[in-house]
């Protein structure tokens, strides 16, 4: 992954790989909170805000000579006293390990490897050959060493420099450069030995190692049996034997080790290395409990490193067979010098601290996993946040900023090390670097986190180049990309050096002002001073960190965007079953529907009493979702002509011609009936919700006709009410009558004729429906919403003679009809007839909705009646209920009832 290898920007402030910088919820950059429905995107961790304050708070010294300078090489007076206190040297790593050297097993020198002794394919021999020699060419050094040892050039392998145009770059102001083939012996001299003398002149002091993995810190400050390293060297000249009369041979030395590692990958974790890996803690700078070991000789102290780095963390990666993952210190303390140990005060002290950092690390490189992988970050943040402290250090200030304050408190390395990175206290560090082509990106990150001074140098002859190839770019592009332009590559670096160096990069040199022409003299001189290439190098880290972020936050919200494409998909197959079983449902609600017939019937005694007792089964199973006449009750049947089927909440609607030509009509919501006979009336009830024009509808009817198609009908919560003139078509038709039913349609009031007009009003204590019938032959009759919809005139026409058989039943919601008294609208209490109180409560909740066949009621009139003339009782309860009914009953009923009961009396 991008975060855990270190770019290649110079000093670069990686704002992702520091672990201790949670990224700040600025209002500009929060992501917008994804709903929390989805499931599995709920599970995914939450998409870090974009760290856009932290990129531009970054601030890239603008004054400081590590970026690009050529006068920075000259050190002020607050420069001299870092000096003092900062020695940064250079060690390059030999590209192929010296013979012995076989700890890193991916440097391992192939001609130390045993020869084979059967004879080889010579063609094999050659390609062999091949491919040494391409080895050897991509093992080229991208390193060079200056002849003063002060700086080195790093040059960037030619792939790198065509596509990416990255150039050379020139490292100074080290106080010394190691090749490849310095000894151990003389890094100490020249490095170690100062500090040592003066930790024995009683002056703490430190050195450090920090370079990339595998580059020969550990080789550097360790080293081995055969290259002892700083360590033992230093060993050896402080317990060296003095001269009889120094006072050193008194003096005590106490050991103490340690290492800071990640516990889990995560945490930070100090432990005793002297002891048996006890936890320590840091209490302000100093290590709670660390235990010191008193040394008297070079082998006891020897011994006791030895068995601590036996206990230090390593581990094999693809770039160090045996590479550090904690940060390893030694300190050798300085007694006092009197035997009492007692007396021995820390504080007065002078110590040798010598730090073994662990080496940052490139995923690609390392090909760590797990575990590993997490020690990789916080190798990786904790030598990138000693890095930074270090470059303010190189910045010369004495105090990091405010943004590395917290780098100081939270990474338990740097504040251990703080006197010595704000330099109060005397550091020698020496960074190593490996020198392959491969190794190009480590070295370059090191160098310019870690070297005091860098130089950028230009060629004038590329500058020149670009601009004439490009006149129209360099008229509308920035400075800054000017700038970027005429870096050179590294072989002109050295040439071109002289040129930008004497004279603040102005193109002084006459052949150069030669090659220029005309439209290059006419445009903007070249301004290559060091502000410009300073703010050109800011804004280029910028613009680097800025993308980087950018990407990695566009790159989770790709994740959250994958995972909801996933779950829209899901919703929307779900979406699409749920539709294709809403279809499936009303289909078979249609069947349902059709299947639900009535006609009418030849007998009107048998039709009488079936529909009767369906009915009653109906009401029995009113309120269920789906019924089913009882099988015990006689079932109407095809000779009857009179076929019912209903599986929801059905309803009939019944015809019942008498001799007299009086049929009673019932329309009844929901009712789809389809009389067999043309003499019936097919009253097709829409859908209450569809609302669509009930005298449409009627107007299909045979047998009705709708004068007034204009005017819309109103719906009225579920009935309707037919507002225009109708008529019916056929003239056989007696005078009209009234039923009116109550709410629960438990019972019904039937008034024969009603000449005139007739008003029916409200009344707020009931909520009866109102049924017109037997509508006069040789009249319209007119239905229509007088005034206010709460009322309802109903009135026969004048022009009609026509013949009509058929009843026009009307049904009116409760709330708009008003009974009179006039009219003989009696109340019917709703209990009379219908036992079922389960129904009674879902009434209360849907009313209208809960309306039954007037017809089924009228024929259990007529049954009720046949029982009382008869004598034949139906049952206690219903009887009873029955008889209360009968006291209810109007003269208007009885009459109708009387009327049916002798066509009944008649047929049979
Ligand atoms: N100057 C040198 N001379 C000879 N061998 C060297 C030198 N520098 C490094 N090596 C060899 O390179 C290998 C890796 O070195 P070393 O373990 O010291 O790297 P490191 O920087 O400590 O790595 P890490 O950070 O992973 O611990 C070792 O085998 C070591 O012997």
């Amino acid at each position: 992954m991008e975060s855990k290898s270190p770019p290649p920007c110079p000093s670069s402030v990686t704002v992702r790989r520091n672990p201790y910088r949670k990224a700040r919820a600025t209002p500009l950059t929060n992501p917008p909170q994804l709903p929390s429905h989805s499931t599995s995107s709920s599970k995914l961790p939450p998409i870090s805000s974009f760290p856009i304050q932290d990129i531009l708070s970054e601030e890239i010294p603008q004054n400081v000579p590590s970026t690009v300078t050529v006068t920075a090489a000259s050190p002020s007076s607050s420069q001299d006293t870092i000096a003092e206190n900062l020695k940064v040297y250079l060690r390059i790593c030999p590209l192929v390990p010296l013979k012995g050297s076989t700890k890193n097993a991916g440097d391992q020198n192939p001609s130390s490897r045993t020869k084979n002794v059967w004879p080889q394919n010579p063609s094999k021999k050659n390609s062999v050959k091949e491919k040494k020699n391409s080895k050897k060419k991509s093992n080229e050094s991208c390193i060079t060493v200056s002849e003063d040892c002060h700086s080195v050039t790093l040059s960037p392998p030619l792939p790198l420099q065509e596509s990416k145009r990255i150039k050379s770059e020139i490292y100074e102001g080290f106080s010394h450069v190691f090749s490849a083939d310095s000894t151990q012996s003389e890094v100490y001299e020249k490095m170690v030995n100062p500090l040592v003398e003066d930790f024995l002149r009683g002056k703490s002091g430190m050195l450090a190692a920090l370079g990339p993995t595998g580059s020969g810190k550990t080789h550097t400050v360790f080293g081995s049996p055969r290259e002892p390293g700083m360590v033992p060297l230093a060993l050896q000249r402080i317990f060296k034997p003095a001269p009889a009369c120094s006072s050193q041979s008194s003096r005590r030395f106490y050991l103490s080790i340690f290492e800071i590692c990640a516990e889990r990958g995560k945490a930070e974790r100090i432990s005793d290395l002297t002891s048996d890996g006890q936890d320590l803690s840091m209490q302000q700078s100093a290590i709670k409990g660390l235990q010191e070991v008193p040394v008297h000789d070079v082998a006891g102290a020897e011994q006791l490193i030895a068995r601590a780095l036996l206990k230090r963390s390593t581990a094999m990666t693809n770039a160090n067979s045996q590479s550090s993952r904690s940060q390893c210190i030694i300190n050798i303390r300085r007694g006092t010098d009197s035997s009492d140990a007692e007396t021995d005060e820390q504080s007065n002290s002078a110590v040798l601290s010598i730090v073994d950092l662990a080496g940052a690390e490139r995923e690609k490189r390392t090909g760590n996993q797990g575990t590993r992988l997490a020690e990789s970050n916080f190798i990786n943040n904790t030598s990138m946040v000693f890095g930074l402290c270090l470059r303010s250090l190189l910045e010369h200030q004495k105090k990091p900023k405010k943004a590395l304050q917290k780098h100081f408190q939270n990474s338990l390395l740097t504040r251990y090390l703080r006197d010595y990175l704000e330099g109060k206290k005397r550091m020698t560090l020496i960074l190593t670097v490996k020198p392959g082509e491969e190794d190009y990106l480590d070295a370059s990150y090191l160098l310019r986190q870690a070297s005091p001074f860098m130089k950028i140098k230009f060629t004038n002859l590329e500058a020149q180049s670009n601009f004439l190839c490009n006149k129209r770019q360099f008229q509308t592009t920035s400075r800054t990309e000017q700038s970027k332009r005429i870096k050179v590559g590294s072989r002109d670096a050295s040439l071109i050096e002289g040129k930008i160096a004497g004279d603040e990069n102005q193109l002084h040199d006459e052949e150069d002002l030669r090659i220029c022409n005309a439209e290059f003299k006419n445009s903007r001189p070249l301004n290559l001073n060091s502000d410009d290439l300073m703010k050109m190098e800011r804004n280029h880290q910028i613009m680097q960190n800025f993308a980087k972020a950018l990407w990695s936050v566009l790159k989770q919200h790709n994740e959250k965007l994958k995972v909801a494409e996933s779950e829209i998909q899901i919703l929307k197959e779900n979406l699409r079953n749920e539709k294709t079983r809403s279809i499936e449902m009303e289909k078979e609600l249609n069947n349902l529907r059709s299947f639900c017939t009535c006609s009418k019937e030849n007998s009107v005694a048998s039709t009488i009493v079936k529909v009767g007792e369906n009915f009653e089964s109906m009401l029995h199973l009113e309120g269920h979702t789906s019924c089913s006449f009882d099988e015990t009750k006689p079932v109407l049947n095809s000779s009857n002509r009179f076929k019912s089927e209903c599986s929801s909440s059905p309803r009939i609607c019944d015809s019942t011609p008498g001799e007299d030509q009086r049929n009673v009509k019932v329309l009844s919501p929901n009712c789809n009936c389809s009389p067999e006979n043309d003499d019936l009336v097919r009253i097709q009830r829409q859908d209450m919700s569809s609302q669509v024009p009930c005298h449409k509808t009627t107007s299909n009817l045979s047998g009705l006709e709708c004068i007034d198609d204009k005017q819309e009908p109103e719906a009225m919560d579920g009935f309707f009410l037919l507002d225009g003139q109708v008529r019916s078509s056929e003239a056989d038709v007696s005078s009209p009558s009234i039923c009116v039913l109550n709410e629960n349609c438990q019972s019904f009031q039937v008034h024969e004729s009603f000449p005139g007009t007739r008003n029916i009003h409200e009344d707020s204590s009931e909520s009866n429906y109102v049924v017109v019938e037997h509508l006069d032959p040789k009249s319209d009759v007119k239905v229509s919403t007088s005034g206010n919809d709460s009322s309802v005139s109903v009135e026969p026409g004048q022009q009609l003679g026509e013949k009509n058989e058929d009843l026009l039943d009307l049904l009116v919601s409760p709330k708009e009809v008003k009974h009179t008294q006039q009219q003989d609208l009696t109340y019917v209490p709703e209990t009379e007839i219908r036992p079922d109180t389960s129904c009674n409560s879902s009434r209360k909740e849907k009313p209208k909705r809960r309306l039954l066949p007037a017809s089924s009621i009228l024929v259990r009139e007529i049954s009720i009646l046949d029982a009382d003339e008869f004598d034949k009782p139906r049952g206690n309860g219903v009887g009873n209920k029955l008889a209360a009914s009968e006291r209810q009953r109007t003269q208007g009923s009885i009459s109708l009832l009387r009327l049916l009961k002798s066509n009944l009396h008649s047929l049979v």
